[in-house]
């Protein structure tokens, strides 16, 4: 169970119910939030790692995927995108490093050690308290994101084999060693220390694997018109080690898209639908 749990607040939604908590977070070491929406009949567990600048409320708001949740029976868990309140000097400065830009990994370097620990906070405390909570193991568990949270659903789901059955994401950022959002992150985080950067680097990661890690092949969409592509985000990055790793992996371009939520929007049911395909098989 987790610490301290508040309900915050709950709506009505397509026959469940979209709720939002608070908690005492042990390995954060200060209150969390996050989002869960509830269908009638939950049947599997999605996770959604949201970008840089969300919180725990922006997909539940802005993706509409609720409507089709509720049919297939996926819970959907959003959490927060960083710690908030830590009192860090500078934490709030910018909007891609900090506040709302945790990338889903433990700090090794100071100021940031004691509380952005993201990646332990989900796989240790959050998500097993939510499986609990819903009766829901591993097995029937997906990991999915955008952006910097499309780098946490790849990185995470290749770090903690065993623990997301399913993975997708939307225009995530495929080489974080290679684009400034990951080596300003990386080196305020992880410091110098190259190995720790490629075990947090999606491409790096599918390139060391020894056998294709998800069977089930993994989804990526892409935007065409998002202003990051060429500079953050290189999909081809990760194509190119899905291929030498033998990963199956989809990854769709499409023309006219941007990196923000009316993409998501249009492509969210394919990423239901995927994660279903496999978690209620
Ligand atoms: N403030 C920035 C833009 C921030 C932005 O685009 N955030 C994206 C995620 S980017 C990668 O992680 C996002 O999802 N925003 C929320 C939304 O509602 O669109 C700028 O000024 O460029």
């Amino acid at each position: 169970m987790l610490e301290g749990l508040e309900l915050l607040a709950e709506h009505g939604c397509f026959g469940g119910q979209q709720r939002f908590y608070r908690h005492a977070s042990a390995q954060i070491g200060l209150p969390m939030r996050f989002g869960l929406f509830v269908p009638p009949q939950p049947r599997a567990l999605l996770v959604y790692l949201a970008g840089l600048t969300c919180s725990e409320e922006t997909f539940a708001i802005k993706a509409g995927a609720q409507r089709l949740a509720a049919e297939l029976g996926l819970a959907l868990l959003t959490p927060d995108t960083s710690p908030r309140g830590a009192g860090v000097m500078g934490e709030a400065d910018s909007w891609d490093f900090g506040v709302a830009a945790g990338f889903y990994l433990d700090a090794s370097a100071q100021p940031w050690a004691q509380h952005w620990r993201m990646e332990s906070y989900l796989l240790h405390e959050l998500l097993p308290g939510v499986q609990k909570e819903l009766g829901l193991s591993a097995q029937s568990t997906g990991l999915f994101g955008h952006s910097m949270g499309g780098h946490g659903a790849l990185t995470l789901a290749l770090r903690h084999p065993g623990s997301f059955r399913s993975v997708s994401a939307f225009a995530p950022v495929c080489a974080p060693m290679q684009c400034p959002w990951g080596q300003k992150a990386f080196a305020g985080y992880l410091g110098a220390n190259h190995a720790a950067h490629a075990a947090h680097d999606a491409s790096a990661l599918m390139l060391s694997q020894t056998r294709p890690p998800f069977p089930a092949g993994i989804l990526i969409d892409q935007g065409l018109a998002d202003p990051f592509l060429a500079t953050q985000l290189m999909p081809e990055a990760f194509e190119a080690a899905c291929l030498a790793a033998g990963q199956d992996l989809t990854l769709r371009r499409h023309a006219g898209y941007d990196h923000g939520y009316y993409f998501i929007a249009s492509f969210v049911n394919d990423h239901l639908r995927h994660h279903a395909a496999h978690l209620l098989a």
